[in-house]
Formats: structure tokens, C-alpha cells, sequence
């Protein structure tokens, strides 16, 4: 695979992203906090993660959930996959939802999120008046599960 070359500025304590294995997809992000955070049910955060990157023209990176922590803890990510633009140059930041029924800590360092770098294209809209007719039509939500 050719290098993609993100160029990162870590503001935190934490080391920077890696890949935990040779083929792993995403590298984990941790949370850039003080103290601890407890977050009740239902309950909505914005993680910092001291973080703030300058992505290649082209290529986006993808925040999603953690299966660990959605699984064990019911810490998700309410707009997952979360998109970070090519442009973008603040702060990398997780928004985490507690979906569980009890409280849920996240620690200092913790692994809250994992980033996945990906390539986008821009599309250009071409309006018109008819669409081309295909078999699935405007068939669709389960149109295909019908006997
Ligand atoms: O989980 C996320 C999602 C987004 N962002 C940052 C990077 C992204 O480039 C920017 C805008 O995100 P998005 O387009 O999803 O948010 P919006 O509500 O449409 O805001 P904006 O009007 O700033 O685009 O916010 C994050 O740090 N974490
Ligand atoms: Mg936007």
C-alpha cells in the first residue's frame, strides 16, 4: 500500500494514533481530559482528543465506535461514522452517548474512538428531468424481502 501522509499536531499527553496490528483499518483515538469524565444514561459528551490533523486532498477520516466499548459499556457515537473534512484544522473531537442504564467513565488516555482514513470524491450534480428506468425502480426500505 502507498503511504497517505497525514500531516498531526498532538496537543495531549497521549501517544499518537497507530495501528494496532498489520492490517488493522482504524487507529484508536484517546481522550484528551484532565479528570475523569462520568457520563449518566443518555447522557451526550464532546471528547477532546488534543488533536488536529491536515488530511491529503482526497481522503477523509471516519471516527466510529469501539465494539469493546459499545458491547461492554454501552459507549457509542451518536453521529458515527463522524466525518473529518480535508479542511477541517481544528481540534479532533468524539461525541460520545452513553447508551447503557448506568453511569459510564471514561479515564484520561482512555481508547474512546477509533479513525479510520479513507478516500472521498466530489461529485458534480447534473440536474435533468427523467431518471434512467432500472428493474428496482422506486422499490426500496424491504421492497426486495417480499414474496
Ligand atoms: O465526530 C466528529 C465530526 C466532525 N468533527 C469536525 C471535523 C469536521 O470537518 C467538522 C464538521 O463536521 P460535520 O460536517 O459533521 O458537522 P456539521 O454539523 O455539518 O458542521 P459544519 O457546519 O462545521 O460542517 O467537525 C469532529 O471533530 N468530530
Ligand atoms: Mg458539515
Amino acid at each position: 500500500m502507498a503511504d497517505i501522509i497525514v500531516k498531526i499536531i498532538n496537543k495531549s499527553d497521549n501517544e499518537l494514533p497507530s495501528y494496532a496490528t498489520d492490517q488493522a483499518a482504524g487507529m484508536d483515538l484517546r481522550a484528551h481530559l484532565e479528570t475523569a469524565l462520568t457520563l449518566q444514561p443518555l447522557e451526550r459528551v464532546l471528547v477532546p482528543t488534543g488533536l488536529f490533523m491536515e488530511l491529503p486532498v482526497g481522503y477523509e477520516a471516519q471516527i466510529r465506535p469501539r465494539s469493546g466499548l459499545a458491547f461492554k459499556q454501552g459507549l457509542s457515537i451518536p453521529n458515527s461514522p463522524g466525518t473529518i473534512d480535508a479542511d477541517y484544522r481544528g481540534e479532533i473531537k468524539v461525541i460520545m452517548i452513553n447508551l447503557s442504564n448506568e453511569p459510564q467513565t471514561i479515564q484520561p488516555g482512555d481508547r474512546i474512538a477509533q479513525m479510520i482514513i479513507a478516500p472521498y470524491v466530489q461529485a458534480v450534480m447534473q440536474p435533468v428531468e427523467v431518471l434512467n428506468e432500472t428493474v428496482r425502480g422506486e422499490g426500496g426500505f424491504g421492497h426486495t424481502g417480499k414474496s
